[in-house]
């Protein structure tokens, strides 16, 4: 079992030269919610953001499962906060998104729209959500019975073995994706282009264990909330994180 922080791990980090603050959004910052458009960062948490987005040479970074647009919707932060959607398939820097499809992974992807939709459509409380490069099917209004019609019907429709696709759970969804990029793929792309001397990556779910891999020695993974981890440390839920976050900014003001 792991615990908080400690302030001798925040001081090493905050005294870091150039630091990447990477952060899952949904159960980290924000609460989780029933309705994803409806999620938003808890106050204290995007306060604690902002005032590290103004230091020096302290760079923050939302890594997400969401797909950009609805990533960019709710987080509302200004352009020079770094933005990773769709579990690192798109990045934003400088206000600029890249994603490009192949043809043969957007056949993929059409192929798998009217399926999961069919699928969906009788099911009380299942609904699929659109992203760039694949579809998450939700279930957390759903029974347990329609859950588990939709996901033995859909893992059997979308072949993924056989079809290259990309299957990941994460709090009552399924998603399905053409690109099999994760968020250490994400982390890793993000240290190299801040220049980033350690990075801090915070997450919830289990698609944010594959950031707590791509940490180092002088990196600090936060697991936000239960379950097991890679993650060095843990704290109870986003009301925690922002208080992490809130003590980091503090810490690091003094030094740069
Ligand atoms: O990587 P994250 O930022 O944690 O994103 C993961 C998924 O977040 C959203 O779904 C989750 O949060 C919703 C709002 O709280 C909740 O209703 C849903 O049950 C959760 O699975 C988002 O809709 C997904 O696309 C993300 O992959």
């Amino acid at each position: 079992m792991t615990g908080a922080p400690t302030a001798e791990a925040l001081q090493r980090l905050a005294a870091t030269p150039v630091l990447l603050i990477a952060l899952d959004f949904d159960g980290t910052l924000a609460p989780i919610v029933d309705v994803p458009a409806d999620a938003r960062a808890l106050p204290e948490a995007r306060d604690a953001v902002l005032a590290l987005l103004d230091l020096p040479a302290t760079h923050v970074a939302y890594v997400s499962g969401r797909a950009m647009e609805s990533l960019a919707a709710v987080s509302d932060l200004p352009d020079h906060a770094l933005l990773a959607g769709s579990h690192g398939v798109e990045v934003r820097t400088e206000g600029r998104v890249t994603l490009d499809l192949s043809d043969a992974e957007q056949a993929e992807r059409d192929r798998l729209e009217p399926l999961l939709a069919g699928i969906a459509g009788p099911l009380d409380g299942v609904w699929i959500e659109e992203k760039p490069a694949g579809f998450a099917m939700h279930t957390r209004l759903a029974d347990a019975d329609a859950t588990a019609a939709a996901e033995e019907q859909a893992l059997a429709a979308a072949d993924a073995e056989e079809r290259g696709i990309t299957v990941r759970r994460g709090q009552d969804v399924l998603e399905f994706s053409v690109r099999g990029t994760t968020k250490g793929d994400a982390i890793d792309r993000l240290r190299e282009q801040t220049g980033a001397t350690a990075v801090l990556f915070a997450g919830d779910d289990v698609t944010d264990e594959d950031g707590f891999g791509a940490l180092g020695g002088d990196d600090l993974g936060v697991k936000v909330g239960p379950g097991e981890t890679r993650a060095g440390c843990r704290v109870a839920g986003p009301a925690e994180m922002a208080a992490v976050l809130a003590e980091l900014g503090q810490l690091r003001r003094g030094r740069v």
